[in-house]
């Protein structure tokens, strides 16, 4: 992305040899590829579209996740908390596990907000390799810390923001060749988390848009190569918009794109209770602003508030519980509609990455209507929100 270094495809090669910059796979689907020829579900049933070779695959039957229809009509919700460690992450990670394992490498590394992590630690482990986590001391929600224990990585928490550790990973990779790095600059993870836009495709043809919520910037990207792969071979054809929606205190990219810069002001203090999207420096930055414009896309940020809104609203109006990072795609569905960025007749996904459980002290705050009772009255609270009724 940033040299214009051009090679042909080679597995091992995750950053770029000659500038140490981001690098994208170029995928041409094979001539016959359809989906009706397909097999299996899940992330590898597109194993013909995903680049690379891959003699043993390490999978939690990772992808397949519901595409779930708003009672509100056009509106879907493509729930990536459904994956086995409930975050979207896992499609990423079955692709970069696998390459690792199929390299041969025995000790992998992640910087991470907590859901990397989480995916990271449970594909490590079921494919025996060494894992070791860099976190943000005491800004990982409770439920993800305690999947990457369980998991049994080692855990190594830094003084400061997810950026912090993100810099001292992609440092340790280069200096150290052998642990192989399992985050987003990985353009191999990004081939798995492209299948979500084939499982939409598939399953909806073209939305006209895509809402993706936007942290270190690697899944948006991900989602529009896979349409654009698809475009290009004539499986679908129409490309959907892609949204970007960032945390209001968190918002690099999201204020590039609105302000029309060529690239974002970070922050060293990123903030918001979306705690997975907290990220002030984007590695792929590039890719994502790449994807929102060659789609004709946009981006927008939005408050803690509206995401804490739409995370109850998901839940009290579907029955669908997310994390607030990935209800902040809905957040910005909401403002998008308002602001005339998006038709209410449009087709919309608004990409759920993940699961609710993840983050329990999000959902504890939220406002529960909790009443401390006497067990031989439970018949009296019922009839007086009966008699408040009418
Ligand atoms: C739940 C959730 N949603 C959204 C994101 C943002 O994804 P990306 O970093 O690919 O932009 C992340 C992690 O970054 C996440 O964990
Ligand atoms: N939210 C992410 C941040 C790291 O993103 P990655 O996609 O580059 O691994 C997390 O869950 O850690």
């Amino acid at each position: 992305m940033d040299c214009g270094f051009e090679s042909e495809l080679d597995q091992k090669l995750i950053t770029c040899p000659r500038c140490g910059g981001i690098l994208e796979i170029n995928v041409v689907l094979p001539r016959d590829f359809s989906f009706s020829k397909l097999r299996g579900r899940g992330v590898w049933r597109y194993s013909d579209a995903i680049a690379g070779e891959y003699r043993k695959i390490v999978t939690i039957n990772e992808g397949g996740t519901p595409l779930i229809r708003s009672r509100q009509g056009n509106v879907y919700f493509k729930f990536e908390g459904a994956n086995p460690t409930g975050s979207f992450k896992d499609r990423g990670m079955t692709v970069a596990i696998s390459s690792a394992v199929n390299k041969g490498y025995k000790i992998v590394i992640a910087a991470s907000t907590g859901n990397t992590a989480a995916s990271a630690a449970a594909y490590s482990a079921r494919a025996g390799l060494r894992i070791y986590l860099v976190l943000p001391k005491e800004k990982v929600a409770i439920g993800k810390l305690a999947q990457s224990i369980l998991y049994g990585a080692t855990i190594l928490e830094v003084d400061g923001s997810f950026d912090v550790g993100m810099k001292a990973v992609m440092k340790l990779y280069r200096e150290m060749g052998t642990v192989y790095p399992l985050n987003s600059f990985n353009p191999w993870r990004l081939e798995g988390q492209k299948t979500l836009a084939y499982e939409i495709a598939e399953e909806i043809g073209s939305p006209d848009v895509v809402l993706v919520p936007v942290g270190n910037a690697g899944n948006i990207y991900a989602i529009w190569k896979g349409f654009k792969e698809l475009l290009e071979s004539g499986v679908i054809s129409k490309m959907p918009r892609m949204i970007g929606v960032q945390a209001e205190g968190a918002s690099p990219i999201a204020r590039a794109v609105i302000n029309n810069l060529d690239e974002p002001t970070f922050t060293d203090n990123p903030e918001t209770v979306a705690t997975a999207i907290r990220i002030g420096r984007p590695v792929n930055w590039k890719k994502a602003i790449k994807a929102i414009k060659e789609s004709k896309g946009t981006a927008l940020y939005v408050s803690d508030n509206e995401i804490l809104g739409a995370q109850r609203e998901l839940a009290r109006m579907e029955g669908i519980g997310a994390e607030p990072a990935s209800a902040a795609s809905y957040a910005g569905y909401k403002r998008a509609l308002q602001a005339g960025l998006v038709d209410k007749d449009e087709i919309a996904v608004n990409v759920l990455t993940g699961h609710a459980l993840k983050d329990p002290d999000s959902m504890i705050k939220s406002g529960a209507r909790r009443i401390v009772v006497n067990p031989d009255y439970l018949g009296d609270i019922i009839l007086g929100d009966l008699n408040a009724d009418s």
